[in-house]
């Protein structure tokens, strides 16, 4: 009998060790999912900057045991970092002019009464202000090393950008804990890294009512994420004449699935169908960035802000995120590993021309995709094209 042998060893049986990349993607993705379930992680500064430590945790999600684990490193008060935005929100008024450069991350100091799960939910989310107890503002402390990864990891957990924080003091030994060590520049490169490892994983035929001869591609990156799909109608790979018909569309629970009436969505989905279908062919990318990169459930909290009066530019940027966190090098890498090089794009939006284009994809064309509003997303669509430069044909 033959026993096989695991992939993960080479020809000598010698186990493979992974690359630094590899282990890069590895401890980010852990990262993120410890801020989630409220746990603290250790951010580590670059290995030339090495005494750089901050200890962090999300602000949505931390309970009193995280903060008992924060506090039990060290006797400094933690500050509270945020997003330039919400901070300007819940800071007392900066009597500093702006920075000329754009400041990436706030500190705050915070003060005993806020210094609790619920006062810090409130002061990361502007929806849940009415939780946050009275009293003078918390006021802006030079940010800490690392502020900027440590906002960024928790926008790659899809949470909230705003955090707990505490600066370790520059020691000769690094500090003894048992939290999950993670170092600012994987956070940064992640996004990156994790697009460009996407590999096929699975395909099957899956005949639409729009469109008989059709196949669903599943995408992996090696991080351990949310998986990506390419619809393929005909075949696109075979195009000879003009450049494949192709659409990105970011996924929107509400649009696609629920038929939501305050987005495009679920119209431009099956709209992008039927015409690559009346073609004869293309390809439909459907990317796991719901709500334009910043997940389902701040989208639901972006819809609340924008029922108190903001549009969907500024109810983002009230949480914190930027208007548009998508990057397109997810479509690039799929469309490069589907053997597709050139493209027509069916798109009003000019950002994803441009960005396909950085990513060495031939933009060959625009093709227009707009429809009517619907009398609830006259605003949005409004707002789109007049915030974003949609072009509306
Ligand atoms: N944050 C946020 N996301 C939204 C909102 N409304 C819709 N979305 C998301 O926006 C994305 C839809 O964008 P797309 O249709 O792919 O792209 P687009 O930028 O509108 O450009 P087109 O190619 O012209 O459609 C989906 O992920 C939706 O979930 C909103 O009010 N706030
Ligand atoms: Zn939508």
């Amino acid at each position: 009998m033959t026993i096989p042998v695991a992939s993960h060893h080479s020809m000598n049986d010698r186990p493979v060790l992974p690359d630094a990349e590899a282990l890069a993607l590895r401890a980010v993705h852990r990262a993120a999912a410890e801020l989630r379930r409220g746990t603290p992680v250790l951010l580590r500064g670059a290995p030339d900057a090495p005494a750089d430590w901050l200890a962090v945790a999300a602000a949505e999600t931390v309970g009193a045991t995280g903060l008992a684990e924060l506090a039990a490193l060290s006797g400094a008060p933690p500050v509270l970092l945020l997003a330039p935005a919400r901070a300007a929100a819940v800071a007392q008024p900066s009597p500093r002019p702006q920075a000329a450069a754009p400041e990436e991350a706030v500190a705050l100091r915070l003060p005993a009464r806020l210094l609790a799960p619920e006062a810090l939910r409130s002061l990361a989310d502007p929806t849940a202000e009415r939780l946050l107890p009275d009293g003078p503002r918390p006021e802006r402390l030079p940010p800490p090393p690392l502020a900027a990864a440590a906002i960024a990891l928790a926008k790659l957990g899809r949470l909230l950008p705003a955090l707990v924080a505490l600066p370790l003091a520059p020691a000769a030994e690094p500090p003894r804990h048992h939290l999950l060590e993670v170092e600012a520049t994987a956070v940064l490169a992640y996004p990156a890294s994790a697009a460009t490892t996407l590999r096929k994983v699975a395909e099957a035929v899956v005949p639409l009512e729009a469109a008989a001869d059709a196949r669903i591609v599943a995408f992996r990156a090696a991080d351990g994420g949310i998986e990506h799909l390419a619809i393929l109608i005909g075949q696109p790979e075979a195009a000879t004449g003009a450049a494949p018909l192709v659409r990105m569309h970011s996924e929107c629970f509400t649009g696609d699935l629920l038929g939501s009436l305050r987005c495009d969505c679920g119209p431009q989905l099956q709209g992008a169908i039927r015409r690559m279908a009346a073609e004869g062919a293309g390809v439909l990318l459907y990317l796991a960035q719901e709500g334009r990169g910043i997940g389902l459930v701040n989208k639901l909290r972006a819809y609340a802000l924008q029922d108190s009066g903001l549009d969907t530019l500024d109810a983002n940027r009230a949480l914190g995120w930027g208007a548009d966190e998508r990057s397109f090098l997810v479509a690039a890498t799929m469309l490069q590993q589907l053997g597709i090089e050139r493209v027509r794009l069916l798109t009003n939006n000019p950002q994803k021309l441009a960005a396909l284009t950085a990513c060495g994809i031939a933009v060959e064309g625009r093709v227009a995709h707009a429809y009517p509003p619907n009398g609830v997303n006259d605003d949005y669509l409004a707002t789109k094209a007049r915030r974003f430069g949609h072009l509306l044909a």
